[in-house]
């Protein structure tokens, strides 16, 4: 429409000159709008858009740091993170002082968890909130734990590749060596998402996931340290590079993808790996072929697992070795019950978990959060998913007190898509939040004055008991609807590498260790975590 317009005026401005006018007015004035276009776009974002909302919050006493052109806080929070990180700290787990993460931010605002719960159903009714809601429930039965039991061999065969690593380089040294763990377990998790999302096409979701493991490397530096906007877009040799890999990895997915697609449509075997898992649960989920998941739609989701799944749980398993060795004496019951459960055989579904039905579980509760139901019956349905019971006590309490101290997600990230009132306070929409489950998780005032210690003994009685004041605190895998789909899988996973691991080795932290705990996208250990292994 403003481009009808400029031609129209341009034309009667050019009035009596020859034919080419026009042209001249389409050759110069196109590219002049679309430059004015992305200029206001630019200031939009960079400038008005962040005024008017500190305008709003600051107008209702907010207090926070006024906003710097062009990124905000952002370069700030690089130099103090930068500045957290030089620092040394006491090998504790009180290591919210060096999450920076979570003390980062201008607006700050201290939350109940009423309004936690109300803030973490936000972005439901958006229309994405509608499409992701269609696609979570065509995706769900693919996570039931009926169906993941059918992927306990491939875990347990990457468990034993990894063991047998460990043991090819224990050939190589006469007595205990050292290894350090965070890299093992991310080539564990990664072969775990590779083989179990794609069978019999794991080698091409190896290179997938060397690839995209290279990606969030590039996108987490180039976001933390160049602060222009659109610098994703620019022409650099690094925008070229996650251009290729980008195509890499979608050519190679959507490979696979056909081929199996064309397979599940021909009624041959889906196979047991997630790929055909949610092909079949999108051919079977009733909905009209148009609002089903398209190739696209299915090659995000592979994209998301590797992202979402992989390195949350190599952090789980790396801080679980690194706080049983700092604990030894929980460390040798986990080894008792588990070498009671299983001897030295390889670890079962049974033995690992049961299934129980929602109104049985015991956790159940902590889904149930008045503020949590928010749009109808389809967001109750994802609310009674069954979940993984309690079988391997004291090993699931260690897990879930790793959890609490090191929650592998520190954040959690909304943005209103429209006005909303919290707690009093009138959030515009566009407002960031960040919903820090490491401040949560560490609050003397919910778990006790012994907050920052390592106590599984706390989640003996379940996770709606382990809180001082019975509040329903403890949310790693997030909360709510948009809870984490994979959380049975990863439970599943770590726990089946820690048995694995425990039946086989005695470990114990390497004088070269540094306990340096620091949020990136997840909570890493800085210089690695290194661990010395004895062969029992
Ligand atoms: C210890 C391991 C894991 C932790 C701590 C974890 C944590 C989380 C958290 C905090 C969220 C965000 C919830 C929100 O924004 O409200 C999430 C979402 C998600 N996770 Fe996990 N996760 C883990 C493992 C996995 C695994 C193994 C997979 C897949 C195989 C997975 C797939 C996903 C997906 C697809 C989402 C997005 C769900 C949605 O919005 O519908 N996660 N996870």
């Amino acid at each position: 429409m403003e481009e009808a317009t400029g031609m129209e005026v341009g034309v009667s401005l050019e009035a009596g000159k020859p034919a080419a006018a026009p042209w001249g007015m389409l050759y110069y004035g196109v590219p002049a709008l679309l430059v004015l276009g992305a200029l206001y776009r630019a200031a939009e974002r960079c400038w008005l858009g962040p005024r008017r909302v500190a305008g709003a919050l600051q107008g209702q006493g907010l207090r926070g740091t006024a906003y710097r052109f062009p990124a905000g806080d952002l370069p700030e929070n690089a130099r103090r993170s930068k500045e957290a990180r030089a620092k040394p700290m006491p090998p504790c787990h009180d290591i919210v002082p060096r999450d920076i993460l979570s003390n980062k931010f201008g607006h700050f605002e201290k939350f109940t968890l009423k309004s936690l719960g109300k803030l973490i159903a936000l972005g439901l009714a958006s229309y994405e909130g509608e499409k992701w809601a269609r696609h979570r429930r065509i995706l769900n039965p693919a996570f039931h734990l009926e169906k993941l039991k059918r992927m306990l061999p491939a875990f347990s065969t990457c468990c034993s590749e990894m063991i047998d690593r460990w043991d090819s380089k224990l050939a190589g040294s006469d007595g205990p060596f050292e290894l350090d763990i965070w890299q093992e377990f991310q080539n564990l998790t990664g072969d775990v998402i590779s083989r179990t999302a794609f069978g019999s096409s794991f080698m091409e979701g190896r290179r997938i996931f060397q690839l995209q493991e290279e990606q969030a490397d590039r996108i987490i530096k180039t976001i933390q340290y160049i602060y222009i906007p659109g610098y994703l877009y620019f022409p650099t040799e690094n925008n070229r590079r996650m251009k290729e890999n980008s195509r890499e990895i979608e050519g190679l997915l959507r490979g696979i993808i056909e081929k199996r697609s064309r397979a599940v449509e021909n009624g041959e075997l889906s196979g047991d790996d997630l790929l055909g898992l949610m092909l079949k649960s999108n051919m079977d989920s009733g909905e009209p072929s148009n609002l089903r998941m398209s190739t696209e739609d299915v090659i995000e989701e592979c994209k998301l697992f590797y992202f979402a799944g992989m390195e949350t749980t190599s952090v789980l398993l790396t801080w679980t070795l690194v706080v049983l060795s700092m604990h030894p004496e929980w460390q040798h019951r986990a080894r008792e019950e588990v070498l009671s459960a299983f001897g030295r055989d390889k670890p079962n579904f049974d033995g690992l978990s049961r299934l129980k039905t929602a109104s049985a579980c015991q956790n159940l509760n902590i889904f149930l959060h008045p503020y949590l139901i928010t749009s109808g019956s389809t967001h109750v349905n994802l609310l009674t998913m069954p979940r993984y019971s309690v079988y391997l006590l004291q090993v699931t309490m260690i897990l879930h007190e790793v959890l609490r101290l090191y929650p592998p997600a520190v954040t959690l990230s909304r943005r209103t898509f429209k006005e909303i009132q919290i707690g009093g306070i009138t959030y515009p929409a566009g407002v960031g939040l960040e919903l820090p489950i490491i401040l949560i998780h560490h609050n003397t005032d919910v778990w006790g004055k012994d907050a920052h210690e390592f106590k599984p003994e706390r989640f003996a009685d379940g996770i709606s008991k382990a809180t001082k004041t019975n509040q329903q605190a403890f949310f790693p895998f997030g909360w709510g609807p948009r809870i984490c789909i994979g959380q049975n899988f990863a439970m599943l996973e770590a726990k089946m590498a820690l048995c694995v691991i425990l039946q086989n080795f005695e470990f114990q932290l390497s004088p070269s260790y540094t306990h340096a705990p620091y949020a990136s996208v997840t909570l890493h250990p800085q210089h690695g975590a290194q661990i010395i292994l004895t062969r029992l």
